[in-house]
């Protein structure tokens, strides 16, 4: 069961603050989306309005085509799986996973046997007869979310599921998350302020910002091609270059009007500058660096713009001495213009 979501400019506040501004979002049937953005930017605020736990303020959601902006919850085939997973600690995980279907009024034996298919899912169809409590956190995790596909919704709300993790379990639920997805085509809406997880998991990530859209797409896009400044930031490190139209500074000190011919800012990630590359970027020194397992992190200081720093993600074995000069190149280059718009 699956079905699309329509967010048509809403906007929604809370006395005088306006935590959402005519948010636009269309997301696909069967669809897997993130919403991303720091604390307070306004991710619950539009998972609630989506599951009917707020009415917004103004504007509409429609849900498989069917306007849904005043309809309940429980009317809506919508299922919101909430961070503490809120599982009956008295109740066997099978019967945990077939609450929501008796509610519906499904008969016993139906009920335990689509309990059961949905743990299997999970691969705790072996700890049927066991309590939340003899679990790890993971297992409940996915306790919770056999429960909440049990109930066949067409869209799944996840509110910071794997927030209760610790990072390598956190890593591996993604996998398990993302897969479960996949398998049963039902849309996914995700909160998370974390952007490795948003990568690891979206077909498209929404970066929120102050109550508004800053940039909605592919984990690539947004992390290769972000819109505005405040995507790019959010979404992992960037060197910034000042690019002026003259080409007057540090634009033309590293030859780079080739590549930022227009006023802004020019942004590079880490890896994305390296000893061989699409562009020069000039001489630089090494000043100093870091071994981070995988790769070094070195920070650079360019001859023609020494009050400049870069970093720059070396593989092992590739970096020089600190000291050294050597010539540094850029590829993936994304200029931004120098007061970022939000976009949707
Ligand atoms: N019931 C409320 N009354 C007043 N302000 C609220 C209420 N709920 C949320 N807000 C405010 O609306 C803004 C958006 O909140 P929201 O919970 O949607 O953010 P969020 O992005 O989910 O943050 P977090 O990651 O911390 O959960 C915040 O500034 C918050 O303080």
């Amino acid at each position: 069961m699956t079905a699309d979501v329509h967010v048509k400019a809403v906007e929604h506040r809370f006395n005088s603050f306006t935590a959402l501004h005519r948010v636009d979002l269309q997301i696909a049937a069967g669809e897997f989306i993130v919403l991303l953005g720091p604390s307070g930017c306004g991710k619950t605020t539009l998972l609630s309005i989506i599951g009917g736990f707020l009415t917004p303020s103004e504007g509409q959601v429609l849900i498989g085509g069917r306007d849904m902006t005043h309809v309940a919850p429980k009317d809506r085939p919508t299922t919101t799986m909430f961070q503490d997973y809120a599982l009956f600690p008295h109740m066997s995980l099978r019967d945990n996973v077939a609450f929501g279907l008796r509610m519906r009024g499904m008969a016993k034996a139906a009920r335990n046997a689509k309990a059961l298919e949905m743990l299997e899912m999970v691969g705790l169809a072996d700890k049927a007869a066991r309590r939340p409590h003899e679990l790890s956190g993971g297992m409940r995790q996915r306790v919770a979310l056999a429960r909440a596909l049990a109930v066949e919704p067409d869209v799944l709300l996840l509110d910071e599921p794997l927030g209760a993790l610790d990072l390598k379990l956190r890593r591996q639920m993604q996998e398990e998350l993302k897969a479960i997805q996949r398998r049963v085509g039902t849309t996914f809406v995700h909160v998370t302020h974390d952007q490795e997880e948003a990568m690891a998991i979206a077909d498209r990530i929404v970066v929120m910002n102050h109550g508004r859209i800053e940039h909605c797409g592919t984990p690539e896009e947004v992390y290769l091609t972000p819109k505005t400044m405040f995507s790019a930031d959010f979404m992992g490190e960037t060197n910034r270059i000042p690019v002026s139209p003259a080409g007057a500074g540090v634009t033309s000190q590293l030859g780079l009007l080739a590549i930022a011919p227009a006023e802004g800012t020019l942004c590079l990630r880490p890896e994305s500058i390296g000893l061989t590359g699409a562009f020069s970027l000039g001489r630089a020194t090494l000043v100093e660096a870091a071994f981070y397992g995988s790769y070094h992190r070195c920070h650079f200081r360019p001859l023609a713009a020494p009050e400049m720093l870069l970093t720059a993600h070396l593989p092992q074995g590739e970096h020089p001495r600190p000291g050294a000069e050597v010539e540094l190149f850029g590829r993936n280059p994304v200029v931004l213009a120098p007061v970022a718009k939000a976009a949707a």
